[in-house]
């Protein structure tokens, strides 16, 4: 289990609380109005910003100040990252070594996992010989090279064309399927949510809430959530 215990996050003068148990196995949608706090939640899971108040315990063990590369999560977030000057392999591999010196398994591993997202024989290019659906396979890759226990997504397709955001949420659920990875996704698109996501951490007026089941959220929404919709 994640357990968010009394968190309160902080940047500038806006606040966050958290309060709550997920279910690291599980698919999670984090949905809510702009400027609610997604972002600054999965930063604060991700380790890259210190909790004001609280404490983040993973399998009973407290991770508030592990450092992000020690915790169980690897992070995409919108941009990809991917570095325009190194292959795609070589962008796939920083997910394993920072420093690139990878053993013939690690090497192995990156392989595999180009294959997963089907990138098959694509490692040798730069990020700039790919489309865009290819970049954001070649970024789902690192992530998957990590082999963490939960996936954390940031709108990593927010900026691809509708067709291709589908094909790789499906592509998300089902290396989630085979891994037994747990995802938690920021997105500001409800069906995403319904799409693959069992449940949802509403974030509104200052407080992530707990996970609820999608379908109970999305067609019952709370006042924060209608205005949001448009409902
Ligand atoms: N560096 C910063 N300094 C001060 N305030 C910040 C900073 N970064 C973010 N904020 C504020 O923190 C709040 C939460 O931002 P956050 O990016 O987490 O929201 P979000 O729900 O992810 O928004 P969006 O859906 O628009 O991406 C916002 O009100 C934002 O203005």
């Amino acid at each position: 289990m994640l357990e968010l215990k009394d968190l309160e996050l902080r940047v500038g003068t806006f606040a966050l609380r958290a309060s709550c148990d997920v279910d690291p196995a599980s698919r999670i949608a984090v949905i809510g109005p702009s400027g609610a706090g997604k972002s600054t939640l999965l930063m604060a899971l991700a380790g890259f910003l210190k909790p004001f108040v609280g404490n983040m315990i993973w399998q009973g063990v407290d991770i508030t100040k592990t450092d992000p590369s020690a915790r169980p999560f690897s992070v995409l977030f919108q941009d990809n990252n991917l570095f325009p000057h190194m292959s795609v392999a070589q962008n796939v591999g920083l997910g394993l070594r920072p420093s690139l010196r990878l053993s013939s398994e690690e090497a192995a591993k990156v392989d595999d996992a180009l294959t997963a997202v089907g990138l098959t024989g694509v490692g040798g290019r730069k990020p700039a010989e790919l489309s865009g659906g290819q970049q954001s396979r070649a970024a789902l890759a690192r992530v998957l090279v990590q082999s963490k226990p939960m996936i954390l997504l940031d709108e990593p397709f927010a900026a691809l064309g509708p067709a291709l955001k589908i094909e790789m949420l499906d592509l998300v659920s089902d290396l989630c399927a085979e891994t037994g990875a747990g995802l938690l996704m920021v997105s500001h698109d409800p069906e995403d949510a319904k799409r693959i996501c069992d449940s949802t951490i509403l974030v509104a007026d200052g407080i992530a809430h707990a996970p609820t089941a999608t379908d109970d959220l999305l067609s019952d929404p709370p006042e924060a959530l209608r205005a949001y919709l448009g409902k």
